[in-house]
């Protein structure tokens, strides 16, 4: 079982909550000026991605302590429960195994009495045979046409991860193109059919639950247009995959089952990128860099299990995290990659966090009295620092901020790498060093202002400075950085919900506005004036019907 403890009862808790101001009262600026090894202290390094979390309001004792409040709290007993296939998702009644899907040491992962490995390679293997046979052209449509469109049709943790990994490894894809439909706005799929030849697309219907309301409207207007296309029943089997738990309901659907890519209950949508809901990556890059993307999650798996807490990524990250969200009370955290096709990064770990650890219960069932999951959000840079960055720099909110880059870039054009990295490495210097009255002042006079002019003005040129940031450069982004990367916050988002003693692995506060909109659907599907509502909602619902 995952141990129950409230962290806020801790000695390090307590002694972090007495010490706090005293122990952030010296600026990072100084903090560096004082130990020329700061950088090599506070940094570490996993193959090819280094973290250097020494631009943060820690010193040595800092984080002795959060690493005192995460041994208090048990996280190795945690992570032993999770990696071992007990019921950690408990509310839900299942296992997290998400881990088993990219287990590729092959050591037997066992739920119920039974080692899942060869259900989870059976499964790797008909995705490998069905991927080269769409890609090789083998695969053909009912006019015996090759494939050359795919489109996912997905919601949530069945289309971000997919549509981020194929948005970030574009640089690896093949001549298929790919598609992802999520949105039950008509708009969505109207747009992606449009200019798709039904003779040469597949459809790939991915819902864990293969219930979701968006998912299968979207799957039965993509199967109408199919058949109004030119193609029949008879045809679904060569056009139509699907991606789930629910080979009951595939088969309903009218989905072949042969064409169905199984996963487990023990794999949370939002942790499903690594299964069969990764079939469109796989489509999209080849399996073989679907395999290293695995591999690569892998390989921080194991960091993650076997190494100590103060040289472990994603605990040191998580840990800087629960510092400014419960002791600086930062709401947010921003995810910024330097990499333009790591553009849908952030998107995908505000499902991933927000949907985690974005709990007000804990796992005894009782409100909690301190702050858990933070508010995640982002863009990649530089574009970020044209829209935001004024109030990361000189906004009254303390926002910690996680840049991203790599150090090689998939398109060398002259100097624009150069100059991509040289904002990376300047935001951060910005944003911890700051800039002072006097050099403020110092410039004004330089530049020729009027004394009057530079007492106008200085003070809005002046930057507080100690913001903090981590800074994660990556040689390259491949399938295994990649794969390394997205396992890295998957497992930092794990620790604080450990340490917040909340359970991150169900999200019932998804249930409620599904509900609601399915008793409000009836009532759209005429136009009788609605008064079962409160006057906001009668109101809305009686104009939509007056003007539509
Ligand atoms: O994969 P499916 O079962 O269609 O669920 C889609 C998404 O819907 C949820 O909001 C749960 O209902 C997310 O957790 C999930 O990723």
């Amino acid at each position: 079982m995952l141990p129950n403890i409230n962290f806020t009862t801790t000695t390090a808790y307590k002694y972090l909550t007495d010490h706090y101001i005293d122990m952030a009262a010296a600026s990072m600026k100084d903090l560096f000026s004082a130990d020329n090894q700061r950088f090599a202290k506070f940094s570490l390094q996993f193959e090819d991605i280094l973290l250097d979390y020494s631009k943060n309001r820690v010193n040595d004792e800092t984080l002795a302590l959060l690493l005192q409040l995460a041994n208090e709290c048990r996280l190795n007993d945690a992570i032993a429960a999770m990696f071992n296939g007990e019921v950690i998702n408990a509310t839900e009644g299942r296992q997290v195994l998400h881990t088993a899907l990219r287990n590729q040491s092959n050591t037997p992962v066992i739920v119920d009495g039974k080692d899942v490995m060869p259900d989870v390679n059976a499964v790797l293997a008909h995705m490998k045979e069905f991927s080269e046979a769409v890609i090789s052209g083998g695969w053909k449509g009912y006019t015996g046409k090759a494939i050359t469109d795919v489109v996912n049709i997905g919601i949530g943790g069945s289309d971000l991860g997919p549509v981020m990994v194929t948005e970030a490894l574009k640089a690896y894809k093949n001549h298929l193109t790919l598609h992802f439909v999520s949105n039950v706005d008509g708009t969505h799929i109207a747009e992606t059919l449009k200019g798709l030849n039904a003779e040469t697309t597949l459809f790939l219907v991915a819902s864990k639950t293969f219930t979701t309301q968006e998912t299968m409207a979207n799957a039965n207007s993509a199967r109408d247009w199919f058949i109004k296309s030119g193609g029949s029943d008879g045809d679904v089997a060569k056009h139509f995959a699907a991606l789930s738990t629910n080979a009951e309901g595939v088969s309903k659907f009218g989905i072949d089952t042969k064409n169905m890519f199984e996963f487990w209950d023990w794999v949370g949508g939002r942790y499903s990128l690594w299964s069969a809901i990764g079939l469109s990556i796989s489509l999209s890059i080849g399996f073989d860099n679907f395999k290293e993307l695995l591999a690569g999650a892998h390989a921080m798996d194991n960091h993650f299990k076997t190494t100590e807490a103060n040289e472990n990524l994603p605990v040191i990250l998580a840990l800087l995290g629960v510092w400014y969200n419960n002791f600086f009370d930062a709401e947010t955290q921003a995810i910024l990659p330097y990499d333009q096709y790591m553009h849908r990064f952030a998107a995908y770990f505000q499902q991933g966090d927000m949907e985690s650890n974005g709990k007000y219960v804990d796992r005894n069932g009782e409100p909690v009295d301190y702050s858990t999951g933070p508010i995640i959000w982002g863009e990649p840079g530089t574009n970020g620092q044209h829209a935001f960055y004024q109030l990361i720099h000189q906004g009254t909110k303390l926002i910690p901020c996680d840049f991203i880059a790599p150090a090689q870039s998939h398109n060398p054009l002259g100097e624009h790498h150069n100059m991509l990295l040289s904002n990376f490495f300047a935001q951060t210097e910005a944003l911890m060093n700051g800039k002072t009255e006097e050099e403020v002042v110092a410039e004004l006079k330089a530049a020729g202002k009027s004394e009057d002019e530079i007492e106008k003005l200085a003070q809005f040129k002046v930057f507080e400075g100690n913001r903090p940031t981590n800074s994660i450069l990556v040689k390259k982004i491949t399938p295994r950085s990649l794969g390394s990367l997205l396992a890295m916050y998957e497992h930092k988002i794990f620790v604080q919900g450990i340490i917040w003693n909340i359970y991150s692995f169900d999200q019932w506060g998804v249930e409620l506005g599904k509900q609601l909109a399915g008793k409000i659907l009836p009532e759209l599907k005429n136009n009788d004036e609605i008064s079962s509502h409160d006057s906001s909602t009668n109101g809305l619902i009686n104009q939509y019907k007056a003007w539509r």
